[in-house]
């Protein structure tokens, strides 16, 4: 179910290099076929190697892009990524609250893969305490929740346990990402009378910039077109997965998950 009329918004960093951050969540609406827009908070200068800097846009342009596109075009469903600092969550979280948007996808990013720093130390409970309650899903990979409960996660009755411990903060769902666990790739949808297993096969890839930013947005995209958390995480998964079994060698490092696999055949 196309649509792209549907309006979806992203409020995430800029990756230069286009494999992860609001340049994936783009493809991702476009791919999944909603109308993408986005609030940049960040710009990384960023390459499949690593991070090199990052600039914070300031409080102030960021609540001026947020009101600028709900005036406007009122997004059906958000996701909100890469927000380094303190000033920046609450800048964000104030303005949302004005507009009061029903579903707000929030990735809880703070490492990037190559082990650079996208939270701030000192804005990690200001996400604890104002960012995750608005949420209507959480997406922590297994380094994040260890992050925000402080429980060490080896298997999967501890994700269920962290992930029960994440509802309490608040959000109406936890989707607890299994990508950084051995063996198949697990994920855990965990809410008030919810538990929810969702299974692929691992695949050995190299190529997996932007898998987390990916998977958000799909379910963004999913929610925003009217299917059920279910099965937009159900959905989302399909995706991911095969972005990443059709990911690609491009730039000298870890090259970034493929959102257009289906039309490599149309391109001479
Ligand atoms: N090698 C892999 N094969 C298949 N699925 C994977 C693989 N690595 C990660 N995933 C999936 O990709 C999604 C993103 O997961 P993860 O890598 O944990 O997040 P992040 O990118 O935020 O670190 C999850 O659905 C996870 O299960
Ligand atoms: C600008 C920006 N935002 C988020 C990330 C983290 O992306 P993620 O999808 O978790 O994947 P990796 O980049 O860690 O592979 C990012 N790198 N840049």
């Amino acid at each position: 179910m196309r649509n792209y009329k549907v309006p979806t918004l992203t409020i995430a960093g800029s990756d230069s290099s286009g494999g992860a951050g609001i340049q994936a969540d783009l493809k991702t609406f476009s791919a999944i076929g909603t109308y993408g827009m986005s609030v940049i908070t960040a710009i990384t200068a960023q390459n499949t190697q690593g991070v090199l800097d990052v600039e914070d846009l300031s409080g102030k342009i960021i609540r001026k892009q947020i009101e600028a596109v709900f005036n406007d075009i009122y997004p059906k469903a958000l996701k909100i990524g890469m927000v380094s600092n303190p000033e920046i969550i609450l800048e964000i979280v104030s303005t949302l609250k004005k507009y009061n948007p029903k579903f707000i996808v929030l990735d809880p990013v703070m490492i990037s893969k190559s082990g650079y720093c996208l939270l701030k130390k000192e804005a990690k409970d200001s996400l604890i305490k104002h960012l995750i309650p608005i949420a209507y899903v959480v997406t922590p990979n297994i380094p994040e929740a260890e992050e925000i409960s402080g429980q060490k996660i080896n298997n999967l009755e501890d994700m269920k346990n962290v992930g029960e411990k994440i509802l309490n903060l608040g959000p109406k769902y936890v989707l607890m990402k299994g990508g950084h666990l051995e063996g198949d790739a697990i994920d855990v949808l965990i809410g008030k009378d919810t538990f929810e297993i969702y299974k692929e096969n691992r695949f050995n890839r190299k190529n997996t910039h932007g898998t987390g930013c990916t998977l958000s947005s799909a379910i963004t995209s999913h929610l925003a077109l009217g299917y059920d958390i279910f099965e937009s995480v159900k959905l989302s998964k399909k995706y991911i997965t095969e972005a990443i079994t059709h990911s690609f060698d491009i730039g000298k490092g870890v090259g970034p998950v493929n959102h257009f696999y289906e039309f490599e055949d149309r391109i001479e």
